[in-house]
């Protein structure tokens, strides 16, 4: 650990202004109060509070296991698959807290889609891997779901691409293409938010600009929530950044803001030195 590190572990973590405070509930697009997640015993996040705004990108940026992937997976519910995972605190989307009991995990996906670090579609043809979800969720006509085909792939960049060989395995895809059909199959089920953990970790840099450059164009239709290793990145693309930061006891928000905030004028301690490179 570098000197700089301990001294940041020293630093109590203080309530910094945080967007969550003073934003309306109807002018956001997801809100989380003192998220918690623990593994058996371990509490891997504690306390998390921020807000994502409609048509926006959130950025959630922090050094290894400060628990940014655990905060992602909530949303969607996918800790709900894991082990002696324990979540606490309120996810409210549409004012409601997906983290009830009661709440429709199905539906939940249905709105808030997806994808991972590593492209991961199907090993089927590139048509089955948008139109096996469709049908799952209920669309029965062939013609809508090639209508919604096109529709995807025009807007993840693959359709000039792809138009010629939609019945070809989409494993045949370069690892770039594999993740904008990966979004693309998201983006199929009309999600209002989008989850994207690292989407660009596992590519090369002109995917990479590709891919940004989509995240960017997707903000006509979704909010998105993205974990990202790369300051450049969200300092790129992000309208607001969270930065997460881990101590001997937990992961937890240091603060959550505009991204020319977080990178310009923060006064926290832990976020100027994180942004700035000289801790992490
Ligand atoms: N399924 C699990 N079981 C036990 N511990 C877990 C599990 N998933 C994550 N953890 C632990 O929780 C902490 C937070 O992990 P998480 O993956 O959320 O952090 P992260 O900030 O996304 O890290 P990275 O940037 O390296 O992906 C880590 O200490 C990790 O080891």
């Amino acid at each position: 650990m570098t000197m700089i590190q301990k001294f940041l572990t020293r630093i109590k973590p203080v309530k910094a202004p945080c967007a969550a405070d003073i934003a309306g509930e109807s002018s956001l697009a997801l809100r989380i109060n003192a998220l918690s997640v623990k593994y058996g015993d371990y509490q891997a996040l504690r306390n998390a509070s921020l807000v994502a705004y409609p048509n926006q990108i959130l950025a959630l940026v922090g050094p290894s296991g400060c628990g940014k992937s655990s905060l992602l997976s909530c949303i969607n519910r996918m800790t709900d698959g894991v082990k002696d995972c324990h979540v606490g605190g309120e996810i409210l989307l549409n004012g409601e807290n997906v983290l009830a009991d009661n709440y429709p995990v199905d539906a939940l996906r249905k709105c808030v889609g997806m994808v991972f670090q590593q492209p991961n579609p199907f090993p089927l043809s590139i048509r089955e891997n948008i139109c096996f979800p469709l049908k799952d969720h209920g669309m029965k006509s062939g013609i809508e779901r090639e209508a919604k085909l096109e529709q995807v792939l025009r807007q993840t960049g693959l359709w000039e691409e792809t138009k010629d060989r939609l019945d070809a395995n989409a494993l045949q895809l370069s690892g770039g293409q594999q993740q904008r059909l990966c979004i693309a199959r998201a983006l199929a089920l009309d999600p209002k938010i989008l989850l994207l953990d690292e989407p660009c970790s596992a590519l090369d840099p002109i995917s990479t600009e590709k891919i940004e450059q989509l995240i960017v164009e997707l903000k006509a239709t979704v909010t998105v929530v993205m974990v990202t290793h790369n300051l450049s990145q969200a300092r790129r693309i992000a309208d607001q950044v969270a930065v997460c930061w881990v101590d001997s006891h937990s992961g937890y928000v240091v603060e959550c803001n505009q991204t020319e905030d977080i990178f310009d004028s923060s006064s926290h301690p832990i976020t100027q030195a994180y942004c700035m490179g000289r801790a992490g």
